[in-house]
């Protein structure tokens, strides 16, 4: 059976900087995956898009259903996957819920702190201070994950936390099937 390892978190939590610090200590390979790589890669006309050639609101819900399915078919074909994504959309976690069910998913909430994150964006300078803040007030709620880790908590002991959690066998997160 494929692993899942999803990561959770709002923009800027430490999503990214987890999964390769945490791909590099895995025993078996696993892709390090997100939305983000797509975007960054070329894959959509992103600059038509800032032109307003396309309208993104129309195409953004066929864009992230293909990302999703991709995810579980990526994982039906073998592979294991650390996941960085953010559920700020209704109905992506039942879609998810329902692709990944086939495979061992450990679902991990990635925190920061607000001064923190406003700091990290501020240094980013991409885009606008305080949207992380706002989308982590709204993403973790009734959330039910495996593990809760804190950024500030450093990246080595993120992924030994996040080592041991996926060691353990023990899944009790609202991706486990058993899951009430
Ligand atoms: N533990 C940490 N301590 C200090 N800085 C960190 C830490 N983790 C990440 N950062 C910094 O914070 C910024 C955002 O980190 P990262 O890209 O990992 O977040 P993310 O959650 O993946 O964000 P996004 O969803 O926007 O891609 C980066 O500049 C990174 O270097």
């Amino acid at each position: 059976m494929s692993h899942i390892i999803f990561l959770h978190g709002a923009s800027s939590s430490g999503k990214s900087t987890i999964a390769q610090a945490l791909q590099q200590k895995m025993a078996k390979p696993f892709w390090h995956i997100s939305i983000d790589h797509l975007r960054d890669c070329g894959v959509l006309p992103l600059d038509r898009y800032r032109r307003g050639e396309f309208d993104w609101s129309d195409d953004r819900s066929a864009v992230f259903d293909g990302f999703h399915q991709s995810l579980a078919a990526y994982a039906a074909s073998g592979n294991n996957l650390i996941l960085e994504h953010i559920l700020d959309t209704p109905g992506w976690d039942r879609d998810l819920r329902d692709l990944f069910r086939p495979f061992d998913v450990l679902f991990v909430a990635v925190h920061c702190p607000v001064p923190e994150l406003n700091a990290r964006e501020r240094l980013r300078g991409d885009r606008p201070v305080g949207s992380a803040q706002r989308d982590q007030s709204m993403i973790h709620a009734g959330r039910v994950y495996d593990i809760e880790i804190d950024s500030m908590d450093g990246i080595e002991t993120n992924v030994k936390a996040i080592l041991q959690a996926w060691r353990s066998d023990l899944r009790q997160s609202e991706f486990n099937q058993s899951f009430a």
